[in-house]
């Protein structure tokens, strides 16, 4: 269980005189002048995540594509792009965020099992550096919407090497009975079809193969079946370019221990030498590693409600703002952010939508009162990026703490936001 001295995230988020603090800026201050529930992410502690790819990464030749769906707010996009990441999209949507951050699009990767033509011709446009094909129809209508615009795209294949990434069933994304991918058995013929299509330049391959991975040996086994597929390819005459690995790095929430960077790439490198690979281009497609435990979310109580069964801490945030525990029964560290002294109770944290799985943490030990604050821990990756509307609760806002200084990177939406695009009918 996690001590209120020794907080989940990373050590931007800190305790000092008793209150809790983004780098320079004790959260209360944020608190109570933009209000809750409130995203809070730290600038440092994005480039702190940076850094440990690149520490890993040296100087052998990578791409890192920051899987933007984690948190695609466009001030985090903006600084990565700054620090020179590529970004892994998987929509039109992602590809015009990236766009609007400035962000160089030959950086880009296209992934997602359900691409559009508009999708296609968009990136085409925009000239990514390569689509991650997840079926033949797409690859078939990829080279059909090149052909039509005079284009080439350029291509890997995302196989799914069917191995078992140890994480939630929710988030495994590399087993045969998941939707993603190619199977690798029928990859060598997807790739003998996709070097005789007219709009098609293979390039890579590809596989992603879940998300919160803690233990190097699902990567390996993957990277073992790809490099054999590639061998094979070579007999039949095709070439790559990229290996591209995805993401998936896990992070710590509770007591995880998660995967370094460098633990994997070291490993990852080692083995490309060893099989004559090593002149191929790595892509790695991170999202929660580098932004999961730079962001917290700030809630507000307003009842403590005990009961003979449970006590609830009821606060503003609900499951449309933070849908992970309600979603996969995650767990999320919870701070007072100014810790008491006096005795704990156990409470479940809990909003106020009307769905009994509106919780966003159970069976903690806290001393609470009416009207303190609290911060959801390691809320920076697929936290406000899966918040939504239900029950007709506008958005939080988002803020990014940069040393002393913080900025609003979104407003708080409004009623007038909420009902925007709606319509009666007529008397
Ligand atoms: C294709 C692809 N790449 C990258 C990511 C980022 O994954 P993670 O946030 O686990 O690093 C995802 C999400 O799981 C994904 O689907
Ligand atoms: N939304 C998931 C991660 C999904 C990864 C996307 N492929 C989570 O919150 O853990």
């Amino acid at each position: 269980m996690t001590s209120f001295a020794t907080p989940a995230g990373s050590p931007h988020f800190h305790y000092r005189n008793g209150e809790l603090f983004a780098e320079g800026v004790a959260l209360s201050t944020l608190a109570r002048q933009l209000g809750t529930p409130l995203y809070v992410y730290s600038r440092a502690a994005l480039a702190t995540a940076w850094a440990a790819y690149q520490e890993a990464i040296g100087s052998h030749r990578v791409l890192v594509c920051f899987g933007m769906k984690a948190n695609s707010n466009l001030a985090v996009l903006k600084e990565f792009a700054r620090l020179g990441s590529g970004f892994d999209i998987v929509s039109g949507g992602e590809l015009a965020r990236v766009l609007a951050a400035g962000a160089n699009p030959a950086k880009v990767v296209f992934s997602g099992v359900g691409k559009q033509d508009w999708e296609m011709q968009a990136a085409l446009e925009a000239g990514v550096k390569c689509f991650n094909v997840e079926s033949l129809p797409e690859l078939k209508r990829l080279s059909e919407v090149a052909n039509r615009i005079g284009k080439l795209a350029a291509v890997s294949l995302r196989v799914n090497p069917d191995v078992d990434a140890q994480t939630h069933p929710y988030i495994s994304t590399g087993l045969k009975e998941n939707k993603f991918g190619i199977a690798i058995e029928e990859a060598p013929a997807a790739y003998q079809l996709a070097s005789t299509l007219p709009g098609i330049q293979v390039v890579g391959v590809d596989c992603h193969i879940g998300s919160q991975i803690t233990e190097v040996s699902p990567y390996l086994d993957a990277l073992d079946k790809l490099l054999k597929l590639i061998e094979q390819l070579v007999r039949q005459g095709i070439q790559l370019k990229h290996l591209d690995l995805g993401g998936g790095l896990g992070i710590r929430y509770d007591d995880e221990t998660p995967l370094a960077p460098k633990v994997l790439l070291d490993k990852v490198f080692a083995e490309l030498r060893a099989r004559g690979f090593d002149h191929l281009e790595l892509v790695l497609e991170p999202g929660r590693s580098l932004v999961g435990n730079a962001g917290v979310l700030l809630t507000t109580v307003q009842y403590l409600k005990l009961t003979d069964a449970r006590n609830f801490a009821i606060v503003d945030a609900a499951m449309n703002d933070l849908m992970r525990p309600a979603l996969y029964e995650a767990w999320h560290g919870v701070l007072p952010l100014k810790p008491r002294t006096s005795a704990n109770t156990l409470y479940d944290v809990v909003g106020p939508v009307c769905e009994s799985a509106d919780w966003l943490a159970r069976a903690r030990q806290l001393a609470l009162e009416q009207g303190d604050v609290l911060a959801i821990e390691s809320a920076g990756a697929y936290g406000f990026v899966m918040a939504g509307n239900y029950n007709s609760r506008p958005r939080p806002a988002e803020v990014m703490v940069d040393g002393e200084n913080y900025h609003v990177i979104r407003q708080r939406e409004t009623f007038a936001d909420l009902i925007r695009g709606e319509s009666c009918l007529p008397d």
